[in-house]
């Protein structure tokens, strides 16, 4: 089976996964819409990060702050001065790209590896490389580029009825700058000690050079980042737990050894203020790409704002009696990118024999969007499965089906990827029993209405 990014975009536009935005105006430039089962992968994705960072994680809290912060904001955490990307335009076609995708985008093409990523690459060297291997403009194949210069990828925007300097405001381009601003009224009201972290699941924004894949990259997108704060020189032993942290969480919903793996960066690419940076990167169908970013910030947030706001950000460490700026862990994931690569990774064709094949998406069931589809074998029946299906929907997001014959319907639940059907048959009506199958063995087990609930009840667990 080939497992291409036009058979996953296809499946997903036709069975309400993503739809392109303003498709009814001729859409815009690579924006994407939730539809009716990719808002529920969607929510899962972020429910089982929710679950796992914060709620069920004896050290951490959540916040949701604001988009719109104070430009101060911007000017402590170094995004107005050097949020930019390396960009590049056609002199014939006037297209514009990032200078070290074009060159990644080639070297993945001619399979040359390079140590450590092209991002660290002087503007220099980035132009050498394209020019001696005569990389071409992917949109009109002539060589004739101008010179690289930085653009900040911030959104800019006005605040209130004037369009002055002094109301410009900025589109967050990461949901973390909220919670630095945050660490001490978050430090206060939970009174928690450090180590503690704070997560945040939102909106960013960023004015990308060139979105594509689907939505790998978007100019709107969202993200699911924790800031966990730690004494100085305990950071290295956080980074390690965190790292692995990140591994299980996506290994435990589904996505298996060989499509991640995990990439330190070396010396020259990491950031001047951190210590330790990995990145996970998954496999996608066009090669593989970051999901997950996780670096050790040491105290440079905080001490930044903490020097352009003058507010004391330090922590006083009650027992041990010292005060110190914490250091900071930042695992960062972009929930698009992630249910892109859940959906990447569940999907499959199945070949049954004599020209069947089935299409199945093999979700872990706690991120399915449709858990328990609920199937009457005829039509008369729909009284008794209406009932079954009132009753899981308290619990559960269940699709009811009562249209076309049964081997379609299992096949159209199993293409979106719902693990369990129950069919309620006639026999149902005297034996209080029901068939449930389940899409990836296809086995069909006969249970007790009256045990449905028990039976369901851990299935979802991860
Ligand atoms: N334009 C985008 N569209 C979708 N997700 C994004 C985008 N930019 C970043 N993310 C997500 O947010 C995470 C953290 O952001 P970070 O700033 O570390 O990304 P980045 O290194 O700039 O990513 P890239 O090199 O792919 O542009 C990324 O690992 C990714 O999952």
């Amino acid at each position: 089976m080939e497992k291409t990014m036009e058979k996953i975009v296809a499946l997903a536009k036709a069975r309400g996964f993503v739809y392109p935005g303003s498709e009814i105006y001729g859409g815009l430039a690579n924006t994407w819409d939730y539809g009716n089962l990719g808002v529920e992968l969607k929510n899962n994705v972020k429910k089982a990060w929710w679950l796992k960072f914060i709620q069920q994680n004896p050290y951490n809290v959540g916040v949701d702050c604001a988009i719109l912060m104070n430009p101060q904001t911007w000017v402590a955490s170094g995004h107005l001065g050097s949020f930019s990307d390396p960009l590049m335009d056609c002199k014939e076609c006037h297209e514009r790209f990032r200078a070290d995708k074009l060159i990644e985008d080639y070297a993945q093409e001619h399979n040359i590896t390079f140590e450590g990523s092209v991002d660290a690459w002087s503007h220099e060297e980035m132009a050498r490389y394209i020019d001696e291997h005569t990389i071409d403009c992917p949109t009109c194949g002539k060589h004739n580029f101008t010179d690289i210069r930085q653009f900040n990828l911030m959104f800019k925007t006005f605040q209130g009825v004037t369009e002055d300097a002094k109301n410009v405001v900025y589109l967050r381009p990461e949901t973390a700058q909220g919670i630095f601003v945050n660490f001490k009224n978050v430090q206060r009201t939970s009174r928690k000690k450090i180590p503690f972290g704070i997560g945040q699941v939102g909106k960013s924004f960023r004015n990308e050079i060139t979105p594509g894949n689907f939505t790998f990259r978007t100019r709107e997108f969202e993200q699911m980042e924790l800031e966990f704060f730690c004494e100085p020189d305990t950071d290295l032993e956080w980074f390690a737990y965190w790292k692995q942290f990140c591994i299980d969480w996506l290994q435990n919903l589904g996505i298996n050894e060989d499509e991640m793996r995990v990439r330190d960066h070396d010396a020259a690419e990491l950031s001047f203020y951190s210590k330790a940076t990995t990145d996970i990167e998954f496999l996608f169908p066009f090669g593989w790409g970051e999901l997950w970013g996780i670096a050790d910030r040491t105290d440079y947030d905080l001490t930044q704002h903490q020097n352009v706001s003058k507010e004391d950000l330090g922590y006083f460490d009650d027992e041990k009696k010292i005060k110190y700026i914490p250091y900071v862990i930042e695992p960062s994931l972009g929930a698009d990118r992630v249910t892109l690569a859940f959906l990447c990774s569940a999907y499959d064709e199945e070949d049954l024999g004599e020209g069947d094949v089935r299409t199945v998406l093999h979700f872990h069931p706690a991120l399915a969007p449709v858990k328990i589809g609920v199937l009457p074998l005829s039509k008369k029946l729909s009284e008794g499965a209406e009932k079954i299906f009132m009753d899981l929907s308290k619990t559960y997001n269940c699709e009811f089906d009562d249209r076309g014959n049964i081997g379609k319907r299992y096949r159209r639940q199993d293409e979106i990827g719902t693990p369990f059907c129950i069919t309620y048959d006639f026999e149902s009506e005297t034996d209080e029993s029901v068939t449930v199958r389940d899409r990836d063995t296809m086995q069909q087990e006969r249970i007790k209405i009256a045990d449905l609930k028990n039976y369901f009840e851990k299935k979802f667990d991860f």
